[in-house]
């Protein structure tokens, strides 16, 4: 009998071994050499990768080479910089070409054709890879940004609603109340003898108050509470993000994973508390909403879909709000001042737009679409400098996409900043600041792409283009502005393309 246990658990044993052993050789090296010979038949290459670690030295000594000096002019050719080795590579192996971020192998795809039939046809069976997933879970954990499949359908029928219609329209107010503050902040640093400003800092701390007052309504200074600790998590994951991720690295006692541990439940304890106070608010006025922030609407909308409250998936969400929604923006609005600060012709164009829609009052939002100068202006700093720099996606399921067969776990990566740098979609000058370029709105679309494209596109998109606008539109009547001498010129990719040394700018009040 006791034969028979003891040979019964060995066989379990040993096939468990098996498995876990086929698995882990299936993960680290026959799937990678099949997707390669797969499409190395089709005439893709790339650089040779290693075991484990994939091109990731390769990349990360390119990287640190084109950022170890600032630029020596205010140049916009900076894909060398921020993408050095899709340029080495793109050189090497034409326009398609195969690397490995450790073992998760990416297409790089640069053909606007292909983009546009892959992000609008196979959102359904593509999405965030598990190593994407892995670098920002802390952060963002499952909320929209990285979600997948049936999750990513209901999570985005659930948000979308508080980015349309009157709701959106609604955030306006907060928009134009917290960029007045701005404004008077920037207008006492001038009465205190302090022309020079690094306008970065501002715009920063603005669009995170917005976010702030939006999402939280009148909790909004525990919402920058939280803000100061997800901006903490955010830059200690970032870190991490040109290293290897293992399996069960997470469990390792390391300085790094108990830091991230206190933070996140730090952010948690304060979300949870803020959660807690609407529904206890909803529960002794017996109303049937929670309000009208965003993090209402959002309990709101989960309410409607019936259920309990999924509280951490509201946590993820707000968290997710917070980093798509604030720095983007900030990064946007930073870039756009560099560029009129070093554009005076352009800068007195828009101006003198903006005087004469609103005349010297406060932008109305009825009003906004007749910026067209501005519009033309925004659309160039996202396209020299687009916020988001590549799309990944990885693709689920075996598809066929043009002439290529993509076999499934086989990530697609869209360089958004060498597409919208590329000279053969934008003409000989496409690394200059060339408003002009979007005064017909017959651009290909395809090569525009700063808010991704199709059905997964930025849910915050016109948000973000009202909120850049009011801003602008304010600030812009209210000062003018060059760049200072002491600016450096060194943008740098931290998950988005940030000035290393911020934007410098000379202020003058202006008057009204
Ligand atoms: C200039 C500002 C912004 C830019 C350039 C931008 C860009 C993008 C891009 C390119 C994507 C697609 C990412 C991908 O496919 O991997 C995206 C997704 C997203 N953005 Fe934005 N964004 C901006 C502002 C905002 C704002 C203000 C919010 C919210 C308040 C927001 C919320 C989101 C969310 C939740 C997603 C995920 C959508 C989904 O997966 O369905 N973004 N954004």
């Amino acid at each position: 009998m006791v034969m028979v246990i003891v040979t019964t658990l060995l066989i379990i044993f040993v096939t468990v071994v098996l498995k876990v052993g086929y698995d882990t050789i299936s993960c680290y090296w026959l799937t990678p050499m099949r997707i390669r010979k797969m499409m190395k038949k089709q005439g893709v290459h790339g650089p040779k990768p290693s075991f484990l670690i994939g091109n990731i030295t390769e990349m990360t000594s390119l990287v640190s080479a084109a950022v170890s000096q600032d630029m020596k002019t205010i140049s916009h050719d900076i894909v060398r910089r921020i993408l050095p080795h899709f340029v080495v590579w793109s050189n090497q192996y034409g326009k398609r070409f195969l690397y490995w971020n450790g073992i998760e192998p990416r297409l790089c795809l640069t053909e606007t054709a292909l983009i546009k039939e892959f992000l609008s046809k196979y959102n359904s069976i593509s999405g965030k890879s598990w190593q994407q997933q892995q670098g920002t879970k802390h952060f963002i954990g499952k909320g929209l940004l990285m979600a997948n499949g049936k999750d990513w359908q209901y999570q985005r029928h659930m948000v979308a609603p508080a980015f349309m219609g009157e709701r959106l329209k609604g955030y306006a107010g907060h928009m134009v109340e917290c960029t007045k503050d701005m404004l008077q902040s920037l207008q006492n640093s001038l009465e205190s003898g302090q022309s020079e400003l690094e306008i970065g800092e501002y715009l920063t701390e603005l669009t995170a108050d917005i976010i702030s007052r939006t999402e939280f309504g009148s909790s909004y200074k525990k919402g920058k509470q939280l803000f100061f600790l997800l901006t903490q998590l955010q830059t200690r994951c970032a870190q991490a993000t040109r290293h290897l991720f293992l399996p069960g690295s997470r469990f390792f006692p390391s300085k790094y994973n108990r830091e991230i541990k206190s933070l996140k439940m730090e952010v948690e304890k304060l979300l949870m508390e803020m959660i807690k106070s609407r529904e206890d608010c909803v529960e002794k006025e017996r109303s049937n909403s929670y309000g009208n922030d965003l993090l209402c609407i959002l309990l709101d909308e989960m309410k409607k879909e019936g259920g309990s409250l999924n509280l951490q998936l509201v946590m993820d969400e707000c968290k997710t709000f917070f980093f798509a929604g604030h720095e983007t923006t900030a990064l946007l609005l930073t870039w756009t001042v560099m560029l009129l600060a070093t554009n005076s012709h352009w800068q007195d164009k828009v101006r003198a737009e903006i005087k004469h829609i609103f005349k010297g009052e406060t932008p109305s939002l009825d009003k906004l679409s007749k910026l067209t100068l501005l519009q033309m202006v925004i659309n160039e700093a996202m396209r020299l400098y687009p916020p988001a720099t590549v799309l990944p996606r990885m693709v689920f399921e075996d598809i066929e996409l043009g002439d290529l067969h993509i076999p499934k776990g086989l990530s697609i990566w869209i360089p958004v900043l060498a597409i919208h740098h590329s000279e053969e979609l934008w003409g000989e000058d496409a690394n200059e600041f060339n408003p002009e370029r979007f005064a017909s709105k017959s651009f290909i679309s395809g090569r525009f792409i700063p808010f991704g494209f199709g059905p997964r596109n930025c849910v915050g998109q016109s948000f973000a283009m009202m909120e850049a606008k009011i801003i602008l539109a304010m600030f812009i009547s209210h000062f003018s502005f060059t760049i200072s001498q002491s600016y450096k010129h060194a943008p740098v990719l931290l998950l988005t393309i940030k000035p290393k040394h911020g934007v410098q700018v000379c202020l003058k009040h202006l008057d009204p």
